[in-house]
């Protein structure tokens, strides 16, 4: 079913069609049916409504002899939708678990029986040759969620090759109890708790509790349904940091054009946009039915298995202007705006293209004193043009400050050259600033040093003096270094251990007149949330026997992240953790026997958590002044915070973030607090961080004193006025260290 209407796509995208109702048999035809509309696959039931009738037959039979168990047995022929065939084989077909089930009831009959269909269904599934299933969620969030975990953790350990996605809608209170059911005296009201609060986060909670469950298992995704009502954006901005494998969208998310054609309102285009990024699968529904359309089946195999719930009309795109709806029950113009609209999605931006498959790849941060790097490691760091753009606009400015001061026969050195684009840098700096420079490049890997060779034999011609040492048992020839490059910066500003070479080091700087570029730098964290690198830390520990995986800092490209703590414009509080600047005054800096104290830090900062969620890491960023000319007019910066780099250094690649996990993931409600506290230690021999979270609800006490009482019951009763606010704890982490992997001095 290839798609050959449109030409070469940049990018594959994978639309296909969900089909509506188990009624019919799965044929070629149906498949035929949706390639002739370039669908590329179709997502199927896997048994019609005579496995439904039959099972429900059972379980009326069980009640009537007041059976407190019931059998379900297995799939018969005439039960199935499909069969291990060509069909199947294809890759095409999604398979659909019946929707009539209920996993989820508090009647044990009603429970027990659905929780034997989906597995009947997972192992038929399976033994198809399926890849992939969606599984309905649960029908609201106040039954039993347990109940349905529960199905759906056995499910998986059916079969180890399928991939289970969960249908949810993303806009909450869709899930509610609708007011017909609450008018509807048939409906035991008796089941439906009053206080359940239905909001946009509550197909989330859904979702979390089940993941939970499964102990985030990459085996369960999520298929996210799109409709008319949209959630807000932080809304979908938590749904982005979770599994997202499909985007059902609905028809009934459109509307239609002056021409009569679908079209996505504005904030479904810029849903679409924003979840591209996952890459999704997307499955159109509802596409093939106008209003007023008549029920009959126009397929005869229909006729034979009717559908299951009297059709409701939800589909196709909403008619806003006065057309002739002639598109609205074509599919093929609904798949082709959709289509339309991924091909035309702007370029993805540079640290997404720069960064294309390290998403939420966690990797061990580098230690390049202690290692030495490899020509690729430094090749990546060479793509960066903002970065070294940056070093040279600082290095221009200090030129022209020294001159300033009449400072003569200036002396620069690289110190940590890797494989020169720094000296680069400063030599075209000089060259604009028309400043004849003394060139130093230091550098202490014996192969880079090779490298840095080559280049001033054949790219500066000779102008720099090579010094193969560690820098901090440099001794210059005669002379004072005027200013003093380095970039020896981690994600976490000080983690590749900038403090202690530049410490090493600043002997060598003239000690009136002398520049460190960087003049500081300071380290940076918020608490988030991280699912995907959480199920990913969760697998390595049963795999690993190491080092504990949850006691070390990681370097990652932070993709499906929430921030927890955000501002009212929704922009992440971020809180700075602690500065270094250099030079560092003499009577601060110890020599030869100290234990490096004063390169210790410790920092504590308040998070206020707006709405719920879960803690499973502190994020790390930095910031660094390069240099601030001055007479304070120049400043030039870099920064990887996500609310600042744009300012500072936009498009810069260099550095992906850290991150500092939790080994227990710790749930905050709605309006708290988390307290992050970290501290970087250090014991003359080498440096580790230690961080620790504590989390904080608040009560509302009457001002008088008294009883605590919850914010909600106190509000209803009294003026806000009469009650002071307090926090409670909830919980705390363990200190969490990684003293065990510690970067070595
Ligand atoms: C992050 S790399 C930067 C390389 C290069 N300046 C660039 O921007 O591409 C840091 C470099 O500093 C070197 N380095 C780290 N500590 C050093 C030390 N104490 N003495 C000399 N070189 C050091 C490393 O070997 C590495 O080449």
């Amino acid at each position: 079913m290839a798609d050959g209407i449109e030409g070469q796509a940049p990018m594959a995208f994978f639309i296909g069609e969900h089909l509506p109702a188990p009624g019919s048999a799965l044929s070629f035809n149906i498949l035929d049916r949706a390639a002739q509309d370039s669908y590329n696959m179709i997502s199927a039931h896997i048994t019609n409504i005579n496995y439904q009738a039959k099972v429900q037959a059972i379980i009326e039979e069980a009640r009537s002899n007041g059976s407190t168990r019931v059998y379900i047995p297995g799939l018969e022929v005439e039960d199935v939708n499909m069969h291990p065939d060509d069909l199947v084989a294809s890759g095409k077909v999604i398979g659909v678990t019946s929707q009539w089930i209920e996993l989820d009831s508090l009647d044990p009959l009603i429970a027990s029986a659905s929780r034997q269909v989906l597995h009947h269904e997972i192992g038929y599934a399976g033994f198809c040759g399926l890849a992939t299933l969606l599984i309905d969620g649960p029908k609201t969030a106040q039954q039993n969620m347990a109940g349905y975990c529960q199905s759906i953790v056995q499910g998986l350990a059916i079969n180890a090759y399928l991939t289970i996605n969960i249908m949810l809608p993303a806009f909450g209170p869709s899930l509610g109890v609708k007011q017909e059911e609450i008018n509807d005296p048939s409906q035991d009201s008796g089941r439906i708790p009053p206080d359940v609060l239905y909001d946009e986060l509550t197909s989330w909670d859904i979702w979390n509790t089940i993941r939970t469950s499964a102990r985030y298992t990459s085996r369960l995704g999520l298929a996210l349904q799109i409709e008319y009502s949209l959630p807000r954006t932080h809304t979908l901005k938590r749904w982005f940091a979770e599994p997202i494998r499909y985007l059902i969208i609905d028809s009934s998310a459109f509307l239609l054009n002056t021409k009569g054609y679908p079209v996505l309102t504005k904030p479904h285009q810029r849903l679409v946009t924003q979840f591209a990024r996952k890459n999704p699968f997307y499955l159109l529904s509802n596409t093939r039915f106008s209003e007023g359309e008549s029920e009959d089946p126009a397929d005869p195999a229909d006729a034979e298995f009717p559908p299951l719930v009297p059709k409701v009309r939800t589909g196709g795109a909403r008619q806003t202007v006065s057309v002739t709806p002639v598109r609205r029950d074509d599919p093929e113009s609904y798949r082709k705006y959709l289509y339309y609209h991924l091909i035309n999605l702007p370029p993805p931006p540079p640290l997404d293209s720069f960064g294309a498959g390290y998403q939420d790849y966690l990797q061990s941060p580098l230690q390049p004193l202690a290692d030495n790097l490899e020509s690729m490691t430094y090749e990546v760091f060479e793509k960066d043009p903002v970065k070294y753009d940056q070093y040279e606009k600082a290095v221009f400015l200090a030129l022209q400050d020294l001159r300033q001061q009449g400072v003569e026969d200036i002396c620069v050195a690289v110190v940590g050259a890797g494989r020169g684009p720094l000296v680069t840098r400063c030599l075209r700096a000089a060259t604009n600033a028309s400043i004849d420079i003394n060139m130093f490049a230091i550098e202490k890997n014996p192969n880079a040093y090779t490298h840095l060779m080559k280049k001033n034999r054949d790219v500066w011609g000779g102008a720099v003096t090579l010094i193969k040492t560690d820098m901090r048992k440099w001794e210059p020839p005669n002379t004072y270094v005027h200013i003093l490059v380095s970039e020896l910066l981690g994600s976490f500003a000080d983690n590749e251990l900038s403090p202690e070479c530049l410490d090493g080091v600043q002997r060598v700087l003239h000690p009136t007149v002398g520049i460190n570029i960087p003049q500081s730098y300071t380290a940076h964290y918020t608490p988030i949330m991280a699912p995907k690198i959480h199920g990913d830390l969760v697998s390595r520990a049963t795999s690993s026997n190491s080092v504990d995986i949850y006691e070390v800092p990681y370097v990652v490209m932070l993709t499906a992240i929430d921030f927890l703590s955000q501002n009212v414009n929704g922009e992440p509080n971020i809180h700075q953790a602690w500065e270094f600047k250099h030079p560092v005054p003499e009577d601060e800096l110890e020599h030869e026997c100290g234990f490096n104290d004063h390169n210790q830090r410790e920092s504590i900062a308040a998070f206020p958590i707006p709405r719920r969620g879960v803690i499973h890491g502190i994020a790390g960023y930095f910031e660094c002044v390069l240099y601030e000319s001055a007479d304070g007019t120049g400043i030039v910066e870099l920064s990887t915070r996500p609310d600042t780099i744009d300012a500072k250094s936009k498009d810069m690649i260099s550095w992906f973030a850290i991150y500092f996990p939790l080994r227990t993931p710790m749930s905050v409600p709605d309006d708290s607090e988390a307290q992050v506290s970290f501290w970087r230690h250090t014991d003359g021999r080498k440096v580790w961080y230690d961080w620790m979270v504590e989390t904080f609800s608040f009560v509302l006490l009457p001002a008088e004193g008294g009883t605590g009482s919850s914010p909600m019951t106190i509000m209803s009763q009294k003026s806000f006025g009469d009650y002071t606010r307090k926090r409670v704890p909830i919980a705390v982490s363990e200190i969490c260290s990684s003293k065990k992997n510690g970067c070595l001095m």
